[in-house]
């Protein structure tokens, strides 16, 4: 478990994470998103001790990271790619880290086997591609067999397959019980790894909620040919309903059943009843608007002629 109170850090009057509070439970995995220069790696970089907060506190398992007598084992991290020495082997950089937090042997040859490394494991990461300098920065990860796990962008720059295997590792470890967090700008790929989400902009907390909760369908496309009377009928508080095309209606703030239920009451004849789910990368678009360092114009639509 990783847990955040009032997590503040401060470079001169930079305020890289401002005031965050956050949960990263067992068997989850917690998408960490926002826009560049958010503070995503600051904090990262405050759960695994390698910075100091200027306000709040961050514990992992109930510890900040530097109380941990053996803090590998608690808490493993990614947070860049190609930390390896590219001279040495995978196996003996491996060793090498196995040995100075008394980590036992074994445990090395069966990371190396749970990244998809055996063949390679006695070449020089010198000549390791991208994603097998990934592996290698996952299996230095979990070498502590810890709770808690922390990945930096771990999909950056990989192949579909490699993408696909890092879903499916990340689903694992939660599955296992592993508090996991991960920071990705990719929208998609989160969507459907990540458990729960938490979003931030400016150093600031947007959002912390899960998955589900996020994207849930905001709204229901009802085609009827009795649209019209139908409409009337779910009219009330809270709820938005507007006619794209005669015969169809978009409703806003109920959802399929009772709209379902209004119609069968009144003998009204449904076509289609569709919820409509909102992806998560627009979700983070609305969420973020405001917090983007550095805004493009859109490429279409708004230009003056
Ligand atoms: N050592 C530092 N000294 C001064 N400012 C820093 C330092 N580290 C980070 N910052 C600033 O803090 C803010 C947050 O940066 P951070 O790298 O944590 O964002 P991020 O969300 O990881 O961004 P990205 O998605 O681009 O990787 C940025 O404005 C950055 O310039």
């Amino acid at each position: 478990m990783i847990e955040a109170h009032g997590l503040t850090k401060r470079y001169g009057d930079r305020t890289a994470v401002d005031d965050l509070t956050f949960t990263v439970r067992p068997g989850t995995v917690t998408g960490f998103l926002g826009p560049n220069g958010a503070g995503k790696s600051t904090t990262m970089r405050l759960v695994l001790g390698l910075d100091r907060p200027t306000g709040g506190r961050v514990t992992v398992n109930g510890r900040a990271y530097r109380d941990h007598p053996a803090p590998l084992c608690e808490v493993g991290a990614l947070l860049e790619a190609r930390a390896a020495h590219g001279g040495r082997s995978a196996r003996s950089h491996l060793l090498a880290l196995a040995r100075s937090h008394g980590i036992p042997r074994r445990r090395v040859a069966e990371v190396i086997d749970l990244v998809g490394l055996r063949e390679v494991a006695g070449k020089r990461t010198k000549g390791f591609s991208l994603g097998m300098g990934q592996r290698l920065g996952i299996a230095c990860a979990l070498l502590g067999d810890p709770g808690a796990v922390v990945l930096d962008e771990p999909v950056n720059g990989l192949d579909p397959e490699g993408v696909l295997w890092m879903r499916n590792l990340l689903k694992g470890l939660a599955a296992e019980g592993r508090a996991v967090l991960v920071s990705s700008h990719l929208m998609n790929e989160m969507a459907v790894t990540a458990d729960e989400v938490i979003v931030i902009g400016r150093g600031r907390l947007i959002a912390a909620t899960s998955m589900h909760e996020l994207t849930r369908p905001a709204r229901v496309r009802v085609v009827s040919p009795d649209a019209a009377r139908l409409g009337e009928l779910l009219a009330g508080p809270g709820v938005e309903i507007s006619s794209p095309r005669p015969g169809e209606l978009e409703v806003r703030g109920l959802a399929c059943e009772p709209i379902g239920r209004t119609a069968a009451a009144h003998a009204l004849t449904v076509y289609e009843l569709t919820p409509r789910a909102v992806g998560l990368e627009q979700v983070f678009m609305e969420l973020t608007r405001d917090s983007v360092e550095y805004a493009g114009r859109a490429t279409s639509g708004g230009a003056a002629a």
